[in-house]
Parts: structure tokens; sequence; C-alpha cells
């Protein structure tokens, strides 16, 4: 697929598409809660990176699911809506692992740059932006990416910017403009980029991602799908409906992410198995965002917790509100807790399985996410007034760990089997 860049005249840029300026142009954030981690973004003047470009162009049979495969979600399915759910999650995975597969087939590799000079230059500024975003937002993630080949980290700093972007229409400081029909729209500026139409040059560099690397729609539409749900609900009844959410909005960063990460050539796993870890690893994120963000998000009027859950703990909603830490809120969170566990276990598995270049980057981000939940123990779980944080020190001292863990080789075949994407 050839994408041709054109310069174009409207100012129309970044969000500000989506309902004339009903949306900011500004990425930062305002974090107003006293224990709040995050800054305003450094100086963000006119050199500051921003999300939003500053020249503008514009561009001219699935198996069904079988969750015996996948031991965590067979083991969750407790009703037949979560039997729905679980389904739908499966049918998304085994659709872009078969994506993986058919690409593998008709032998097609990364495909080389496209042949035309300005195109090159104009792609290469436009993967230089997403570079930039990444370095400033997520710098340990970004360090992580320069250990993969260059049309891999590329790309996976496209997928990052995208999510970012998308993730910033519900959560960013005007996601109180954000309605359903801007969603609409973002999504057919997804499918347009998809089709070689990007509207800005930071959907330009993912649709060059998405052209070269076998990576499916349908895990970005349902990161869209995501923020919908987050517009119009602020309570989940049970396990099975928080998982949905969970998937839409971080299992899906691990589908769209694995395609460009590659799978070992001498990884015995299957496909679908390092997908099903992919997934786990998002899920555990989000769940432990999740319990560290409970009074912030309650302080929103937002209550992320299985209400089912918290019944049968004895809590209320007025309990979470009121953020008092008691006997029946600790027995609560350590059963949250050793459920986010569980997704990083099943998230380990199939780190190894990835390309090594990738591995380092994926076992950081997981070991510094994970201890997240240690803090949270460490403040004898007052995730309510308290950030639990993971300290620098900390951090540093996972990034050698990562590197040890990105070493170990998935266990060789006996006889080669053709390589996996
Ligand atoms: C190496 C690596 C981690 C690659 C992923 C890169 C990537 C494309 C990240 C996008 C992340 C993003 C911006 C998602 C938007 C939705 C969102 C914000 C989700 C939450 C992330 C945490 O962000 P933060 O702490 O800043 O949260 P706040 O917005 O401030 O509240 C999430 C909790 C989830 C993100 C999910 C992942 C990073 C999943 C990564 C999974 C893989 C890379 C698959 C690895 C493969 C195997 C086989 C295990
Ligand atoms: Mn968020």
């Amino acid at each position: 697929m050839a994408i041709t860049l054109h310069r174009v005249t409207s100012p129309a840029v970044g969000f500000s598409e989506l309902r004339d300026g009903d949306v900011h142009r500004t990425f930062g954030r305002i974090f107003t809660s006293k224990y709040d981690r995050k800054i305003p973004r450094r100086k963000r003047g006119s050199n500051s990176c921003s999300l939003h470009a500053d020249s503008k162009y514009a561009c001219v049979g699935i198996e069904p699911a079988n969750t015996a495969n996948f031991p965590i979600l067979s083991s969750l399915v407790a009703n037949p809506a979560g039997e729905v759910a679980v389904k739908k999650v499966y049918d998304v995975v085994l659709k872009q692992a078969a994506l993986v597969k058919r690409q593998l087939r008709s032998n097609a590799d990364v495909k080389p740059d496209l042949a035309f000079p300005r195109t090159d230059s104009l792609l290469k500024e436009a993967y230089d932006r997403c570079r930039e975003v990444c370095e400033e937002y997520a710098k340990t993630f970004y360090l992580g990416t320069l250990l993969m080949t260059p049309e891999r980290r590329r790309a996976i700093w496209a997928i990052y910017v995208w999510c970012r972007r998308t993730d910033e229409l519900v959560d960013g400081p005007n996601a109180s403009h954000i309605t359903p029909s801007a969603l609409d729209r973002w999504e057919k500026r997804l499918e347009d980029l998809f089709a070689g139409r990007p509207y800005d040059m930071l959907d330009a560099a993912l649709s060059d991602t998405v052209s070269k690397f076998p990576v499916d729609i349908q895990p970005f539409k349902d990161m869209i799908e995501g923020m919908r749900m987050d517009l119009k609900k602020s309570r989940y009844e049970n396990f099975d409906e928080l998982y949905l959410y969970c998937y839409y909005v971080a299992g899906t960063v691990g589908l769209m992410s694995v395609p460009v990460m590659g799978i070992a050539p001498e990884s015995k796993a299957t496909t679908e198995s390092v997908y099903n870890s992919a997934l786990a690893l998002g899920i555990a994120n989000q769940l432990t965002n999740i319990l560290r963000d409970v009074g912030e998000d309650a302080r929103r009027g937002r209550i992320y917790l299985p209400q089912d859950e918290l019944a049968q703990a004895g809590l209320s909603e007025e309990d979470i509100f009121r953020g008092k830490v008691t006997g029946k809120w600790r027995n609560f969170m350590k059963s949250q807790i050793k459920r986010a566990r569980m997704f990083f276990q099943e998230a380990e598995k199939g780190v190894t399985e990835l390309s090594q270049a990738s591995r380092w980057p994926v076992w950081a981000s997981l070991l510094l996410y994970r201890q997240i939940l240690d803090e949270i123990e460490a403040n004898d779980y007052d995730n309510f007034a308290k950030r639990a944080y993971v300290s620098k020190a900390k951090k540093l001292l996972a990034l050698p760990v990562a590197y040890g863990r990105s070493l170990i080789s998935p266990t060789p075949r006996k006889q080669s089997r053709h390589a996996k994407v």
C-alpha cells in the first residue's frame, strides 16, 4: 500500500478536527491532586514536542474462540455475559494471530521503505515526531525501544503515539468536551489511515507502519470502543465487565505491539499463546493502574472495581468515597492484587518467546508496573490518599534485572519450522 503525503493548507491538525474549537491543542495534562506524580510537562514552548504536528499533511475466517487454550480466562468465565466478553476478545486474538500467520505464509517480511525520496523524507520526519513524543512521555520505554531494529522501533513509536492520543481524548484536559460523535470521527480517521489516507504526520507514521507489519485494525477500533465505554460508564457490575474494559483500553496494546515486536524464530510457542500473554500483560497493567488510582478515580465519581466483589467484601460505594482504610478494604485489596498478579504471571510466559531485541523493554515494563502492586501493599493499602509510586532507585534496579531476563531465549525447536513474526 503506497502512501502519498501532500502538504495541505488547512490549519486543522491533531484533535482539532474532531469538533471545531472544542478540543485541546496541547497534550499536557493538568494534575491537581496533591500526591499526583505527573507534573505539567516541561516547558511546552515551540521547542517542546507535541502530539500536534506543526506542519500539516493530509493524504491523498476466524476459528471459534476456544478458551480452553487460555487457562486464565476459562477460569474467569463465571456467567453467560462473561462468556460473550471472553469470546469477543478471543476472536480478536485469533484474528490477529491468523493475520500474522497468513503474512508468513505469503512470505512477506517487513516491506522496504517507499521508493519516492520525497515521501521518504516526509515519513522520516513523521517518525521523528513519534520518537520525540515517546522520548518525552515514556522515557524508560523509549530507551528500551532503542534496542530494537530501526524498523520495529519506529513502528512501536507510531503505535505508542496513536494510543496516547486516543487516551488523551477521554483522559486529557479537554476530555469534558469529547462526545461519542468525536470518537466516531476519530475512528473514521483511523479507517482512513489504515487505507493509506492519513490525516496528519503522526497518523502518516502509523499508516506506514500498518502497511509494513501484519497489524489488524480491530484492536485499534476496540481501544476507541474502550474510550466510548469510559464516556458512558462509571461503574462495573462484576469482573467480566471490568475485564472487557481492560481489554479495550490496554489488552489491545499488547495485540497491536506483538506483530511489530516479533516472535523469536526458535520459539516453540503457538502464535495464539504469545498473543494471549500479550493480552494478559495489558490487562495486568490496567488492573494495576486501576488499583493505584482508586482515590483519584473516586474523586472523579468513578469506581473501576467489581461492584459484586465489593458487596461480598462488605463494602459500599460510600466506603470508597469516604476513603477509609479498614480491615474489609485491606482484604478486598489483597484479592484484587492477587488477581492482577495472576495476569502478570500469565504474561511472563510469553515474554521469552518474543524476538530477542523486544524482550528487554517488555520485561522492563512488566517488572516496573508490577512493582506498583508491591508499593500499594507497602502503603498498607491506602490507595485513597497515597499514590503508589516506584522510586527512581527501584526503577533503575529493575532495568538490569529485565536485561538479564531478556537474555533467556526460548527453548529451541527440535526441527526448524517457519519463522514467526
Ligand atoms: C514495550 C512496551 C511496553 C510496548 C507498548 C508500547 C505501547 C504501544 C504503549 C501504549 C500505551 C498507551 C499510551 C495506551 C493508552 C491507554 C492507556 C493509557 C493504558 C494504560 C497504560 C499505562 O499508562 P499510564 O501509567 O501512563 O496511565 P495513565 O493514563 O496515566 O493512567 C496502561 C495501564 C496499559 C498499557 C498497556 C501496555 C503497556 C501493554 C503492553 C503489552 C505488550 C507490549 C505485549 C508484550 C508481549 C508479551 C508476549 C507479554
Ligand atoms: Mn489513562
